[in-house]
């Protein structure tokens, strides 16, 4: 049995789950795994403390649950912003981000006075996709982020980190929360913050099977299931 996917088998393993195979719509998908995340966030961060959350959205599939998780947020009694630099000109972000503007939730142009009054990061920017090395403006945005001390939540892996290898270098972000989504890619083993969560919780048991993926059991019916907590 394997403890991590890695960045080739979580590629994999995403067209096995959108192929006749499993039969999935990348909406479907997106929308449990930006569920997921919101869920672990308000399991471990109170919306009385955290209202603030400044969510950073890249422009991939990882940004996709960035922007799912803003939704769900905002009917969980947070104030979440967005910062969404590069907007794919595809119609399920264009979607996506229309939903969010239906909950009147803010789009942010200026990421340097960005954090003023945050609570708490998501970092939605890279996931299994991020090829080193890093393109602006992300690589300025890692930097900020790492030296603000702000609270970060993770989506899937570490913004900037290698998803194979971990933190590349001192400045990368270190989140104090990692939620990893169908399984945890190998980076998961660099991560030092307080909770570790596993989210997507749409694996049939025989793809499980097929990558020997160890999945723990979620309790009831949570979207998101404690892997390891640190308090
Ligand atoms: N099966 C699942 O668990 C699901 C997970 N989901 C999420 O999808 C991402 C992976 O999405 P993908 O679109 O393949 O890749 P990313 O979003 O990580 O990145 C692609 C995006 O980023 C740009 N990019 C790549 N390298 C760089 C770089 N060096 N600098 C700047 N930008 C870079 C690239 O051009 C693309 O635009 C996974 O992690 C989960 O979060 C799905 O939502 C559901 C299924
Ligand atoms: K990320």
């Amino acid at each position: 049995m394997v403890k991590f996917l890695k960045q080739v088998l979580a590629t994999q393993l995403d067209v096995d789950l959108m192929s006749d195979k499993c039969g999935f719509l990348i909406e479907q998908l997106m929308e449990l795994a930006g569920l997921s995340v919101a869920q672990a966030i308000s399991k471990e961060y109170s919306p009385k403390q955290n209202q603030n959350i400044l969510i950073c959205v890249g422009p991939g599939n990882n940004g996709g649950d960035g922007l799912v998780t803003a939704r769900h947020l905002v009917h969980f009694g947070y104030k979440p912003k967005l910062y969404y630099p590069k907007q794919p000109n595809k119609p399920l972000y264009q979607s996506l981000l229309k939903q969010c503007s239906t909950l009147e939730i803010p789009v942010i142009q200026n990421f340097d006075h960005g954090l003023e009054g945050i609570d708490l990061v998501v970092d939605a920017m890279l996931g299994f996709g991020f090829k080193p090395p890093i393109r602006e403006p992300f690589g300025s945005v890692l930097k900020t982020l790492a030296k603000s001390g702000k609270p970060i939540v993770s989506v899937d892996v570490p913004s900037g980190w290698s998803v194979d290898d971990g933190p590349m270098d001192e400045h990368c972000v270190a989140p104090d929360m990692l939620v990893s989504l169908s399984a945890p890619k190998p980076c998961a083993g660099f991560f030092k913050g307080r909770f570790h969560y596993l989210g997507g919780r749409f694996i049939p048991r025989f793809l499980a099977e097929e990558y020997g993926l160890e999945i723990p059991e979620y309790p009831g019916s949570d979207q998101c299931v404690l892997i390891k907590s640190l308090i």
